[in-house]
């Protein structure tokens, strides 16, 4: 038997002269020692005692999938529909601000990789690269534009007014950073990408931002970013105004509690993303996983549901589907891809990846992300 033909993960990494780590574990020692010690641990940790960053990597294990067999699953299609586009597999690659940090290409690397694979690219307010540096880089691949919200109002409003002219196709605004976590890596190394002028590539591009500052010196740029980033006064009430302001699909990214999620529903939000931002927040919330189900349940399909923090692996995947997500977004692993290998690295862990979500798909006996919904999942 040809074995080399029935798995293209294996021929893909034997064949290929350098060994690309497949092993989420692996790829996280190997970006390690890639990069510079206080921006690994700026990526790697979590917020407080880590105590949220341990459960994503845990939680997924308490689900358990039953399979069921003899189903014919050979005409697999793990394509979704979002927002009226359909993609080829229920993955998109989170927002992560500072890329640099682990690659000079960064943000256009990244969204390069992830434009090979038709995998919508989310990118963040922070990012290392402008909105137009990306789309002169990508052109008409699918992207949308996190959002952190302003206090400065008009700047968030002209930074979507810029994505929608970019040709994104959704805003996301991020609901749980409108002050930063309690980030205990960070402060014992005396650590802030921001300060280092890692993140403002959008924001020293903005001319209504600009126009906001005392000067445009360096240091008033770093200090109105973080003057603007810091915006507890975030309420339903900016939620409504920014749906008047922008004809693009807008998705709440950070919901946990199915309130939350009900009252989305209620200010005509149309997409929500549950998310603990990969532990880096506050720290001792519920994980993603265990917070799906309560909130698809009253979501009940009106709106898509996507998940992040603790997906890696294609079998993580297969639960998020089956307990009531529509799509996942991967965070760290393409983070540390880049750090390892750059655009090919994150193309070559892609491609990995949507295998894994082939496989693990068809071995629970679904060959639809439909079936995947009617999946058994038991949980200890
Ligand atoms: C280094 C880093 C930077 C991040 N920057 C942002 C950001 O700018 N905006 C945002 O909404 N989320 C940001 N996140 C959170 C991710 O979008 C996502 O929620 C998180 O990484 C999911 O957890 P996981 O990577 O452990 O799966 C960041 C995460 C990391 C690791
Ligand atoms: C004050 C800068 C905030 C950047 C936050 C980026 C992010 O979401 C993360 O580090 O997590």
């Amino acid at each position: 038997m040809d074995t080399t033909k029935s798995n293209d993960v294996f021929l893909q990494n034997i064949s290929s002269d350098e060994y690309f780590p497949v092993p989420f574990e692996e790829l996280e020692e190997a970006a390690k020692q890639k990069i510079d010690a206080s921006a690994f641990g700026y990526i790697q940790s979590g917020a407080g005692g880590e105590e949220t960053l341990r459960k994503n990597n845990t939680s997924f294990s308490k689900y358990s999938i039953v399979p069921t067999f003899l189903k014919d699953v050979s005409k697999l299609d793990t394509s979704i529909t979002l927002f009226g586009r359909t993609y080829p597999y229920p993955l998109l690659l989170a927002p992560v601000g500072m890329l640099k940090l682990a690659d000079e290409a960064a943000d256009i690397a990244v969204a390069k990789a992830a434009a090979a694979h038709q995998i919508p690219f989310i990118q963040s307010t922070v990012s290392s690269y402008s909105i137009e540096e990306i789309t002169a880089a990508t052109g008409d691949s699918p992207k949308w534009f996190q959002l952190y919200w302003s206090n400065h109002r008009e700047t968030a409003f002209n930074m979507v007014k810029r994505a929608e002219k970019a040709g994104y196709e959704a805003i996301v605004l991020t609901i749980d950073t409108f002050s930063l976590g309690w980030r205990e890596t960070d402060l014992k190394n005396r650590f802030s990408p921001l300060m280092q002028g890692f993140g403002k590539a959008n924001y020293e591009t903005d001319d209504v931002f600009l126009a906001s500052l005392p000067n445009q010196q360096p240091e008033s740029v770093i200090q109105g970013i973080k003057d603007n980033i810091n915006h507890p006064s975030l309420n339903w009430d900016d939620i409504r105004e920014l749906k008047k302001r922008t004809t693009l699909p807008v998705l709440l990214k950070g919901i946990l509690h199915p309130e939350d999620a009900l009252q989305a529903t209620r200010h005509g939000v149309d997409g929500i993303i549950i998310s603990n931002h990969g532990g880096r927040q506050l720290d001792g919330v519920i994980s993603s996983i265990d917070a799906l189900p309560e909130i698809a349940a009253i979501i009940d399909g009106k709106i898509p549901v996507l998940l992040d923090s603790g997906i890696r692996r294609g079998s993580d995947v297969v639960k998020a589907i089956a307990l009531g997500a529509d799509a996942v977004l991967l965070g760290r692993p393409f983070v540390y891809s880049l750090a390892v290998g750059g655009e090919t690295g994150v193309r070559n862990y892609l491609a990995n990846f949507k295998q894994d979500v082939q496989a693990s798909t068809t071995l629970s006996g679904a060959a639809t992300m439909q079936d995947l919904r009617d999946l058994t999942i038991t949980r200890t």
